[in-house]
């Protein structure tokens, strides 16, 4: 992959900034291709290496973030972030890092009874709409629910996918939506309000976000000139930079590394 003049610009940018840097990424379709089973899920090896390579720059000047909405034991099974890394899991509802002896530190959410009962009734309705089309299923996170229809025909999805946001919007809660999934949660936690805080916390000279999905753009909304937005594949975005998949995303990672290793 050759990057266009501004995107190389923009990394050139990225890495000549002095004081602290966050990279931070998102998981599913951007470090991993989109598969039908997200059990299935790998990130490919080269992007993993650049962001390990990457959290070990510049004498931890450079912090490395996963941003995702898996939860955040299976981002860190996943993804492999080394020591220092910080972790971001359920949309930033779970947040985290791994210490110096590479175990995940993390803090635990504390449901109100509201909270809980509000999933339940969540679940009861994804799970009543998932055994009426083949395909669909539902994952249980901590604080949400996911109707999965990748696997689900055209014509279910048409009929599952508005019942249950209509439901959503009766219950105290959020809809949130992705690639062939409405998830429900009960935390008005973002991508954003994480990235934010970070960057508050390490008083972050420039921030560099990869992300592909509408849960991303919680994230690309709050990016200044100063940052690097990269939004991976098709839709409206408000990322100043697009690359179309996870092999570009590696490439641009790697280049990153280079520059950010370099000096530049
Ligand atoms: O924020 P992300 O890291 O992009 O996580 C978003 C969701 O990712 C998973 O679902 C997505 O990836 C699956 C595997 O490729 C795919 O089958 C599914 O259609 C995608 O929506 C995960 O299962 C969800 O919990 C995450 O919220």
């Amino acid at each position: 992959m050759a990057l266009s003049t501004q995107l190389q610009q923009a990394v050139n940018k990225f890495a000549s900034h002095n004081g602290p840097l966050i990279i931070a990424t998102d998981f599913d379709g951007v470090l991993a291709p989109l598969v039908d089973d997200p059990n299935r899920s790998r990130p490919l090896p080269r992007s993993v290496t650049a962001l390990q390579r990457l959290a070990n720059s510049r004498g931890g000047l450079v912090h490395v973030a996963y941003v995702s909405g898996r939860r955040i034991d299976e981002l860190v099974q996943l993804a492999k972030p080394v020591p220092g890394s910080h972790l971001y899991g359920t949309h930033g509802a779970q947040t985290g890092y791994i210490d110096s002896t590479g175990q995940l530190v993390a803090n635990r959410t504390q449901l109100s009874s509201h909270q809980t009962e509000t999933l339940a009734a969540a679940r009861a309705r994804a799970e009543k709409l998932a055994a009426s089309a083949d395909g669909a299923w539902v994952e249980v996170k901590e604080t949400s629910i996911v109707l999965h229809t990748r696997l689900a025909s055209d014509r279910a999805t048409a009929l599952i996918e508005p019942d249950f946001r209509d439901y959503v919007a009766t219950l105290d809660a959020h809809a949130i939506l992705g690639h062939d999934v409405t998830e429900v949660s009960v935390t008005d936690a973002t991508k954003g309000k994480a990235i934010a805080a970070l960057r508050a916390e390490l008083g972050a000279a420039s921030v560099a976000y990869f992300g592909d999905d509408v849960t991303d753009e919680t994230v690309f909304s709050i990016l200044t000139e100063d940052d690097l937005g990269v939004k991976v594949g098709p839709g409206d975005t408000a990322a100043a930079y697009r690359v179309e998949s996870p092999t570009d995303v590696a490439y641009l990672l790697e280049e990153i590394a280079d520059k950010v290793n370099a000096g530049l």
